[in-house]
């Protein structure tokens, strides 16, 4: 079994109280931040920043989970490094050369994901796999939090991971969108390891949700 890694998405936190519901999330177990950056022209909604993540940083020492849903994102990879980025992800739709974004992230000592809609297919990574530190499934389209799960996507999760063990490689498989207390169990059995959830942690009670989420990871480390 792979390590479980529990990623709440900051994009469903209340924004007028950012700092806060990070600390929250962190001090109840979050394992990794997750950082969901929007142009507005990748997908049709804007979030949020470099300098907003250089402030969070002091919010919390946990790994910064960066989602990188912006257009051209070599331009500006290096200053999301610079503002406390530990993972960078690129979606492989926005890259017209993959692979040397790639070096560009390993290059600036910050580790490697490429993200896949729910559209496009595993074959586009045949080339890189070996290279990434991790791969984001979408489980939705990207652009907002609160949607629900695509069901295709289980067998999707499922197929990639068989393609790395055949491979020898134990890369991380992170599962973004729709993630709830009701369908973690089948991802994680599905081969999904790092846990990505918005709206499901930061709607309500921040503290309670993160310990329910880590209570059903738990049964797989028992
Ligand atoms: O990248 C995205 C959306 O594009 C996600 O990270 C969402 O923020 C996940 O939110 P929920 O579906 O868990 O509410
Ligand atoms: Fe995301």
């Amino acid at each position: 079994m792979y390590e479980l890694k529990l990623s709440p998405s900051i994009l469903s936190a209340d924004f007028g109280r950012l700092g806060e519901d990070i600390k929250t999330a962190d001090q109840a177990g979050a394992d990794y931040i997750h950082i969901d950056v929007m142009d507005g022209a990748f997908v049709p909604n804007i979030s949020f920043g470099i300098p907003v993540i250089k402030s969070i940083r002091k919010c919390s020492d946990k790994v910064f989970d960066v989602h990188l849903m912006i257009e051209h994102p070599d331009q500006l990879i290096p200053e999301f490094a610079k503002a406390g980025a530990d993972i960078i992800v690129v979606h492989a739709e926005a890259c017209k050369h993959l692979h040397r974004t790639i070096q560009l992230i390993h290059s600036l000592g910050v580790k490697a994901g490429v993200a896949l809609n729910p559209a496009t297919p595993l074959s586009v990574l045949d080339y890189v796999l070996e290279d990434l530190d991790m791969i984001l499934l979408m489980t939705v389209n990207p652009g907002f939090g609160g949607q629900s799960y695509i069901p295709a996507m289980t067998e999707k999760i499922r197929t990639l991971r068989h393609i790395l063990e055949e491979k020898g490689l134990q890369t991380d498989i992170e599962i973004d969108g729709g993630v709830d207390t009701k369908n973690l169990r089948m991802v994680i059995e599905a081969g999904a390891n790092v846990l990505v959830s918005g709206s499901k942690i930061f709607g309500g009670d921040i503290a309670e949700n993160v310990h329910q989420f880590k209570a059903i990871m738990a049964e797989y480390t028992k």
